[in-house]
């Protein structure tokens, strides 16, 4: 089937300070096609959906919109034009409800009743079930993500972009999601779609445009190729499956007693008797929907909140009531999962950010002075053991792709030699290839006798790297148990507790 060409990017080429983010890149994407962009991290992919929206302008390059030159020169006007884009960190107003978030993004909102009453209509046409009386604050991460969709839907777009949408979602809302784009699709809406996620690019998307370095490499029809074959497509050579060397599990290195803390969060959730232990050799994956209290575990784990001594102890010393620092010479390191402010100074360099969290432990000050060879050796030796695409060390943090980012705040943690490693989505929004070898880190980790817990929402990573399995439910932790024999079944009745599924089942 040919479709009528709604959107042509020619030539286009964006070149950063040391780096060229897209270099002659040409597509073309037909009125109602999903298309993927897709690329290992760095490979310019959100540069390039930047440029559609009008929020970075091309170096040289031209775009056509039906058959007419598109030169956006800010988001208002590519969305004048019927270009809508869904952002990976949504921008909306905790404390204001629905509707009211939904007139803040628009120029010209209607009365709120009109408002209100137009966003159930689209609600119910698109299968996205969403209250516009309800506080943001406390929606999911996949009505949030609702709020956004249903912002750009009352707009009318022809071109949906999409960067990453289905990171933050559950398996059901991913359903939903591709519900809806599906129907947006049939009526004639174009959908430009980001993601790492090959099997779900397979299921969804007509057709993909694959970059490499900011270069066109590939192009295919996602359904016709398996999400391997893609991935090596992305990265231009065979992908390796991590091997789990099996060394002996040692003394119990991380304990926690009976854990309660109050969320600081805002409509956070908080922490509810939480106990396990980590063996040396270990690692112990907690799965559970985003929200569920993963961010105060990490929060509570790595020192910024505290508890009674007894309540955390690293190789049976009390620390539960010391802060990051202490714990760290303790010998606990924490990767939290907000790359953006809270593991990562965005203004600051690469070396800065790398004095951040390693200076206690790597040593790397002197006399109450900063030893910054040192840190910048270190931060060197990040870049080359987790192949972080950038010009260089001195580079500031947010002039990463997020992908790399990631890589280097995984490398900082992992680098510093600690018996306690505790992440929480170690593989963000990075590509197949450097997923695989973060998880390689991870068992090597382990192999050489630290104690790991890993939080993340992407069960397929637990099951790949973790010995024993738990899940996070409201604020309460499951009982941990091997992995080893979890059916999904199995997976699914612990998780059940965050649906509020178990209860039905209850017999008094
Ligand atoms: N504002 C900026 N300043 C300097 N360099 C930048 C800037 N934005 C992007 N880059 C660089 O441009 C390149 C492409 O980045 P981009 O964010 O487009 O990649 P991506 O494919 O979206 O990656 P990811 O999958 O990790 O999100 C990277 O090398 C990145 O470091």
């Amino acid at each position: 089937m040919t479709r009528p060409e709604l959107l042509r990017v020619e030539g286009i080429t964006k070149a950063y300070p040391g780096v060229v983010a897209n270099s002659d890149v040409s597509f073309s994407i037909g009125e109602g096609e999903i298309h993927a962009l897709l690329g290992e991290n760095g490979a310019g992919k959100s540069t390039m959906v930047k440029m559609i929206y009008g929020l970075v302008r091309p170096d040289s390059g031209t775009m056509t919109l039906r058959g007419a030159a598109y030169t956006p020169s800010k988001p208002a006007e590519a969305r004048r034009l019927g270009v809508a884009m869904v952002f990976q960190h949504f921008s909306l107003f905790e404390a204001l409800n629905v509707a009211e978030n939904v007139a803040l993004g628009m120029e010209n909102p209607p009365p709120m009743r009109e408002l209100a009453a137009r966003i159930r209509a689209v609600s119910e046409e698109y299968g996205l079930p969403l209250d516009p009386s309800r506080m943001v604050g406390d929606l999911s991460a996949g009505e949030r993500q609702r709020v956004e969709i249903i912002r750009c839907l009352l707009q009318d777009p022809k071109l949906l972009i999409m960067d990453e949408p289905t990171s933050v979602l559950t398996p059901q809302e991913v359903e939903i999601l591709f519900r809806t784009l599906r129907q947006l699709s049939s009526e004639g809406t174009a959908i430009l779609y980001i993601s790492h996620k090959l099997e779900e690019i397979r299921s969804l998307c007509d057709e993909a445009t694959i970059l490499r370095r900011g270069k066109v490499v590939a192009t295919c029809t996602p359904r016709e190729r398996t999400a391997r074959e893609m991935a090596e497509l992305m990265v231009g050579q065979a992908l390796k499956t991590p091997e789990r060397r099996m060394g002996a599990k040692g003394e119990v290195a991380l304990g926690v007693s009976d854990l309660s803390v109050e969320s600081p969060i805002p409509f956070g959730t908080s922490l509810k008797g939480v106990s396990f232990t980590v063996a040396r050799g270990e690692v112990l994956g907690i799965a559970g929907v985003a929200g569920n209290g993963q961010d105060e575990l990490l929060l509570a784990l790595s020192g910024e909140l505290k508890a009674a001594p007894d309540k955390v102890r690293v190789a049976g010393q009390p620390v539960g009531d010391r802060g990051p620092v202490e714990r760290r010479k303790a010998g606990l390191v924490a990767a939290p999962e907000d790359r953006y402010g809270h593991a990562a100074a965005p203004d600051m360099s690469l070396v800065e950010n790398a004095f951040l969290t390693a200076g206690v432990r790597k040593g790397l000050t002197q006399n109450g002075f900063v030893d910054w060879a040192g840190t910048r050796r270190f931060a060197e030796e990040i870049i080359a053991a987790y192949d972080v695409r950038t010009p260089g060390p001195d580079v500031a943090a947010r002039a990463l792709s997020g992908g790399n980012l990631q890589k280097f705040l995984m490398g900082r943690e992992l680098m510093q030699g600690a018996q306690v490693i505790v992440i929480n989505q170690p593989t963000w929004g990075v590509d197949a290839a450097a997923a695989a070898s973060i998880r390689q880190s991870i068992l090597d980790r382990a192999g050489e006798g630290a104690a790991v817990v890993v939080i993340s929402q992407d069960l397929d990573e637990l099951l790949e790297v973790s010995d024993s399995f738990a899940v996070l439910n409201e604020g309460r932790l499951t009982r941990p148990r091997p992995t080893e024999g979890l059916t999904m079944d199995e997976i699914g009745l612990m998780m059940g507790g965050a649906h509020g599924m178990e209860v039905a089942h209850h017999v008094a």
